[in-house]
């Protein structure tokens, strides 16, 4: 099938490549010439494993190419919506600015009987608005909502493997066109629901807001466990075997950050809040300040573990994404903790594999280095925000070695204590004696 996809991001770049992998002939539009021109030279503009290697096959073969002219999907039978929702400036809503002027853009290229397919997260009612929208200006086309559930670090594998399809449309003929685009997961068994637009806009919402409620839960549990000498990580283990409740997303930790988890309980607060239903989600509310809570127990720690004040000491702080196998540092809990702590007067150095670039835009007052060793030489207080593979696998008797002091305070419950004990460190962790 012929397909745009519009907005070439985290999501979109990797739904036009694995759209391409699938044999779909693909054309990715972006307003950012320069994430075009890299796209183009077959360079992902951002770190996310396996996408070089589709996105290489994919624009070698010629059935995926990349502009800034929006003319160029004119004879798309599909085009997906994949641009940014952030939250506005000053608000928790979603900023929608980005949705309508994609949308706007496109609606001269529509060509009749084709498909414009929203996959960008958006508050409920969106979808009913577009395709108002889409039936004056090409009443001849459709409009559905498939809402989107890949997980950067695992991008690829999510978009070709999916746990579930979701189509909000307003015909059977919409939903027969994506099982067409999605043909190969539907024959490899994936479940598939069809809905209606509101269905779709929230099946994206309430994943999102449970998937941020099971992490709060156990971060409030890790909470009650430091008051009481408890262990939050054995405890997470003896209910996650219950299959009612599951092992998964039940780490303790610095908590969630990301372009999504965060973003969107506060879209969809404001969105109840704007249907007159905000008391039912309230909830949300509690999520998201235990969420960042614990970010402030980490700075905490951190304080006490020096004595009471970090000024003028030296922390290693072990990652700045919000999540390894990714190098989005969107409201990542991981860079705001050091900041934090060089807003305290301390001598931060940062360190990551694939994040510094994107931290040292925002944050460009802190020290970064990608070198683990340099970050961990002579430090009085090694802070692990970020569970990098590299920083699991540290060895505790080197490790000791390399700092002035060795104490560690492990952010995200990931160090086998045992062993850095007996290495000589002191080790704090989160919900854990
Ligand atoms: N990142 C994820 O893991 C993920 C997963 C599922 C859903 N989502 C949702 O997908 C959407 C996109 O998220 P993202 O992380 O890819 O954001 P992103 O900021 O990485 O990408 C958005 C892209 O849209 C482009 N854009 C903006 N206006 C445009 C226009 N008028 N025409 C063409 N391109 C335009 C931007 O230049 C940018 O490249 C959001 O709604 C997000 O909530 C993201
Ligand atoms: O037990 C856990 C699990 C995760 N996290 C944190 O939660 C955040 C989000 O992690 P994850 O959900 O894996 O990352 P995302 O790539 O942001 O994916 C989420 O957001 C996407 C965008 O909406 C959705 O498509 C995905 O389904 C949803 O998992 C990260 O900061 C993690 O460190 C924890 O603190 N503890």
């Amino acid at each position: 099938m012929r397909i745009s996809v519009i907005g070439c991001g985290y999501l979109g770049a990797v739904h036009a490549s694995a759209m391409a992998e699938l044999g779909h002939e693909v054309v990715g539009v972006d307003v950012d010439e320069r994430k075009i021109a890299a796209l183009s030279a077959a360079h992902p503009p951002f770190f996310e494993p396996g996408l070089p290697e589709i996105l290489a096959s994919a624009t070698a073969s010629g059935r995926l190419r990349f502009t800034t002219d929006i003319s160029e999907a004119d004879d798309a039978e599909v085009h997906f919506i994949a641009v940014g929702t952030p939250q506005q400036a000053g608000g928790g809503a979603a900023d929608l600015t980005y949705v309508d002027l994609a949308f706007e853009s496109l609606l001269p290229h529509v060509a009749d009987g084709a498909l414009v397919v929203g996959k960008s997260t958006v508050p409920v009612g969106t979808a009913e608005r577009l395709a108002a929208r889409l039936a004056e200006t090409a009443p001849h086309a459709a409009l559905a909502w498939n809402p989107e559930f890949l997980r950067e670090g695992f991008a690829v594998k999510d978009t070709l493997e999916p746990d579930r399809l979701v189509y909000g449309v307003d015909r059977p003929e919409s939903a027969a066109v994506l099982d067409r685009v999605y043909r190969a997961a539907i024959e490899a068994g994936t479940p598939r629901i069809v809905t209606d637009f509101a269905t779709a806009e929230l099946v994206k919402t309430a994943a999102n807001a449970f998937l941020a409620t099971k992490i709060s839960f156990i971060n409030a549990m890790a909470d009650i466990a430091d008051a009481t000498g408890a262990d939050v990580t054995a405890l997470a283990d003896a209910i996650g075997h219950d299959a009612r409740i599951g092992r998964r997303f039940l780490n303790a930790g610095v908590g969630f950050g990301g372009g999504c988890l965060p973003k969107d309980i506060r879209a969809f607060t404001a969105r109840a809040e704007e249907l007159g239903r905000g008391k039912s989600v309230a909830f949300l509310k509690e999520i998201d300040a235990i969420n960042l809570r614990q970010r402030q127990k980490v700075v905490d720690l951190a304080v006490e573990a020096l004595g009471g004040s970090v000024f003028q000491k030296r922390i290693a702080v072990l990652g700045v994404t919000f999540k390894p196998e990714s190098d989005d540092v969107r409201d990542s809990p991981a860079l705001d903790v050091a900041v934090h702590l060089k807003g305290l007067g301390a001598d931060v150095i940062a360190t990551d594999p694939e994040g510094i670039e994107n931290a040292r835009e925002r944050h460009p007052q802190l020290e970064y280095t990608t070198s683990t060793e340099a970050a961990l030489a002579d430090a009085d207080l090694v802070v692990l925000v970020t569970e990098w593979r590299e920083y699991r696998g540290l060895d505790p008797v080197d490790t000791a070695r390399r700092v002035a002091n060795p104490v560690v305070i492990d952010g995200r419950n990931v160090l086998d204590r045992d062993s850095w004990r007996a290495a000589g460190w002191t080790v704090r962790g989160i919900g854990r004696p």
